[in-house]
């Protein structure tokens, strides 16, 4: 029986539990207009995403892994304390409706859809003006009275399994800052999570912002975390401080990252795929400033800058012969298309096994030959939003 609710003490052993997003109708709500304010570089076609979503699902569960959906979850929740007007009108007060008529319409329309999981996904997919009736139509935004959600199928951001506990991240993007309350739901209300043995190390209402894709458990006592243009030093302090105190973490290895659109989190430039062995988008390695937090009186942050890489990390998670591969190998243009793509960011399903995009042949032909196995994934319009594997995936059990 499994006493813990949560268990990640590793980015590599083997994945039980997972939560996934299928993309839905929030994607038919992204226009031209809005990709840059809702992180996305071109419009995925909905139904073709759906199918390369459902092989994702599809190749987890072949390997065995429980696979749990974030609007499921969130329903379960809501119904099992019958806090759904509660929800409502928390996820409304972050919705910037600024308007009381249209609100309670709002309020009204979610109210009436029986179906808990449908409600929940309305409230992902946003509102178009056209679905609410005014006789002042000219008073309202131009295409939307509440923006989608079409960054929710990337699960690994909003919230992160830390050890036996969760933080629920502060988004650094408003448009992402919604996607928070639903697993804010999910830890508050669901069965599955609710304990007081669940630790909740940080919180979606703190002021410095923090977002998962930074996170990387590499062992049961460290973490790695990205200072990125979404992760705040002061994040990272709050939450060590948590961690050092309630939980077996004792050292983070900050990595600062720059802050190009394609290099959002550390994930997108460096991964773990086996006990001794990384994947490294090669853009990152020169200047890469390294820092260590270690639980300590003084918690002072130290500069790592007189030994290499692979060095700190054998001495950190105590193994040898750690090896770096490079994305896109020796090959500096293949590297940069091929992380544009998400090519070094996969998901370690067991140690040295991987799911990864079909699409980055010349990192995946370096995997090969360092000993990896591959899960191969096609795929062309999940990647329109800048996400891989790891993104698209948030465990919350592995052995
Ligand atoms: N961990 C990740 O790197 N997640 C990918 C997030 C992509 C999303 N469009 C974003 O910009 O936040």
């Amino acid at each position: 029986m499994r006493l813990n609710l949560i268990n990640v003490k590793s980015e590599i052993s083997p994945l039980k539990t997972v939560v996934l997003h299928r993309p839905g109708k929030e994607l038919e709500n992204l226009i031209p207009d809005d990709l840059n304010e809702l992180l996305f570089d071109d419009i995925p076609f909905l139904e073709d995403a759906q199918s390369e979503h459902d092989a994702f699902t599809k190749l987890l569960e072949d390997v065995g892994v429980e696979v749990l959906f974030l609007d499921q979850l969130v329903a379960e929740a809501i119904d099992a304390r019958n806090v759904r007007e509660q929800f409502i009108k928390e996820w409304l007060s972050e919705a910037s409706v600024n308007n009381k008529v249209n609100e309670d319409q709002i309020v009204s329309i979610l109210m009436n859809i029986t179906d808990t999981k449908q409600m929940v996904n309305k409230t992902m997919e946003g509102f178009r003006r056209t679905e609410i009736s005014t006789s002042n139509r000219e008073r309202l935004p131009a295409y939307f009275i509440v923006n989608p959600m079409p960054n929710l199928y990337f699960t690994r951001d909003p919230f992160a399994s830390l050890g036996n506990g969760i933080v629920v991240s502060r988004m650094f993007s408003e448009t992402r800052r919604r996607e928070t309350i639903y697993g804010d739901y999910i830890f508050r209300y669901h069965p599955r999570f609710v304990s007081d043995d669940l630790p909740k190390y940080y919180s979606r209402n703190e002021k410095a912002s923090i977002e998962g894709g930074d996170i990387l458990v590499l062992s049961e006592e460290v973490l790695a975390i990205g200072l990125s243009q979404r992760t705040e030093l002061a994040s990272v302090r709050t939450l060590a401080k948590e961690l050092f105190s309630k939980s077996s973490f004792r050292k983070i290895i900050l990595f600062e990252i720059s802050d190009k659109r394609q290099f959002m989190h550390l994930d997108t430039v460096f991964t773990m795929v086996d006990v001794n062995k990384f994947v490294i988008h090669p853009e990152i390695e020169e200047n890469l400033k390294l820092y260590l937090l270690e639980y300590s009186a003084e918690s002072e942050l130290k500069r790592l800058d007189e030994s290499k890489l692979e060095d700190i990390l054998e001495e950190l998670l105590n193994v040898s012969n750690i090896s770096l591969i490079r994305a896109g190998g020796n090959d500096e243009i293949a590297a940069m298309r091929e992380q544009w793509n998400d090519g070094a960011n996969m998901l370690a399903i067991a140690p040295g096994e991987v799911v990864v995009y079909h699409r980055n042949v010349v990192t995946n032909q370096k995997l090969v030959e360092a000993g990896i196995k591959l899960h191969i994934l096609k795929c062309s319009e999940l990647v329109r939003g800048r996400g891989g594997p790891r993104c698209m995936s948030m465990p919350l059990w592995r052995d």
